[in-house]
């Protein structure tokens, strides 16, 4: 049968008249009925660990407006916590994790076999939302690539510069290679149990790629992601990759060359037009209207919306934001991006 789903047709490299869409972050604090299941769950952990919850929040934003994809709900820091790392989130704050500074952290992580133990249900939110999607929504799995992931297991939370896991990249080579290889091949297991449980399609957030320059790019940002692709590819040949190497610059020209991913997410520091000519000549683009754009809304949330479905026009393109969805968004917003998208 040929393939009905948008999302999977434009990710072959067919080109359509109206680009499929999704939006990172699709079910999150902007939506009244995110903020009730969640508060059902208790809290965020509590709410990615329990499936039927977690399908519910998956699908909220598919009945609301009709995407053409849905993200598991899930988070990046699900992995280090599989491994054996203590993971919590201060309200307001953000996440906190135990930290990785010297052999003796490293050492007391668990074994990539031991990662499904924790991560079962969410290949159980997977399964539940096979059974549940509308025919027409493409399924999307993802987990966080090894060099973003390595940066909150080494500072213990998010940083503005990821200063602590430039200094062990530097200082303690050997062991920041080895907590990449074990990242690496987690998330290829992780990844491909997701595949097996039901997931269509894949991506690998790498949002803190754009600190990486030269050499460090190539070896923690392209190389992670290439062997992570591959080993899924030998797998699973016919599911795709996208792979997101947040604010890359042009280290976005030729990623999904060196890396053999079927589409890449460009964050909004990017031109449109830019992009077309550097990235979208190698394939599939996914991106990349501003979030900013879900607050203000108006007639430049029209201008810009119209302005990158043109540009990207000629090739397979993937409509979606250039980051998550803030919490301040309004939904009135979200529903005019995708009127004026589907305008034709
Ligand atoms: C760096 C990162 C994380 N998580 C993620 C990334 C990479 C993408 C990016 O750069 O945004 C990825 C992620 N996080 C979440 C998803 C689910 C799927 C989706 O809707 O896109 C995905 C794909 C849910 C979430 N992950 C988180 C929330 C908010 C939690 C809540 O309900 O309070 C959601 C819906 C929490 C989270 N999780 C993380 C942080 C830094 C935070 C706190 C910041 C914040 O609160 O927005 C780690």
């Amino acid at each position: 049968m040929a393939e009905t789903k948008k999302l999977l047709r434009v990710l072959a490299g067919e080109v359509l008249d109206t680009p499929p869409i999704w939006m990172m972050r699709q079910a999150g604090r902007y939506l009244p009925e995110y903020r009730a299941t969640r508060a059902q769950a208790g809290d965020f952990l509590s709410l990615c660990y329990n499936p039927e919850l977690a399908a519910e929040v998956t699908l909220q934003p598919i009945r609301r407006y009709g995407f053409d994809a849905a993200i598991l709900f899930a988070d990046i820091l699900l992995v280090p916590q599989a491994l054996g790392a203590d993971l919590w989130f201060e309200t307001g704050e953000g996440p906190r994790l135990s930290t990785i500074g010297s052999q003796a952290d490293f050492d007391r992580l668990k074994p990539v076999e031991a990662i499904h133990e924790t991560l079962a249900p969410i290949y159980e939110t997977v399964r539940i939302l096979t059974r549940e999607l509308p025919a027409e929504t493409a399924l999307i799995g993802f987990a966080g690539a090894p060099w973003t992931v390595a940066t909150y297991m080494i500072a213990g939370r998010g940083t503005p510069d990821q200063g602590p896991a430039h200094a062990l990249r530097e200082g303690h080579p050997a062991l920041f290679d080895a907590l990449i290889e074990r990242l690496t091949a987690a998330t290829i297991e992780y990844l491909s149990a997701q595949i097996e449980a039901g997931a269509e399609v894949v991506k690998i957030f790498d949002s803190w790629a754009g600190s990486l320059k030269g050499e460090a790019f190539a070896r923690y940002a392209l190389e992670p992601c290439r062997e992570i692709t591959q080993a899924l590819k030998a797998r699973h040949p016919n599911i795709p990759v996208i792979g997101f190497p947040r604010e890359a610059g042009e280290g976005y020209v030729g990623f999904a060359k060196a890396t053999g991913v079927d589409c890449v997410a460009l964050d909004n520091s990017v031109t449109p037009d830019w992009a077309a000519a550097h990235v979208q000549v190698d394939g599939c683009v996914q991106g990349n209207l501003a979030s900013s754009h879900m607050v203000t809304g108006g007639q430049a949330l029209v201008d810009e919306t119209r302005r990158i479905v043109e540009a990207f026009s000629k090739g397979p393109h993937i409509f979606n934001l250039g980051h998550g969805i803030t919490p301040d968004a309004d939904p009135a917003n979200v529903q005019l991006m995708i009127d004026t998208v589907r305008e034709g």
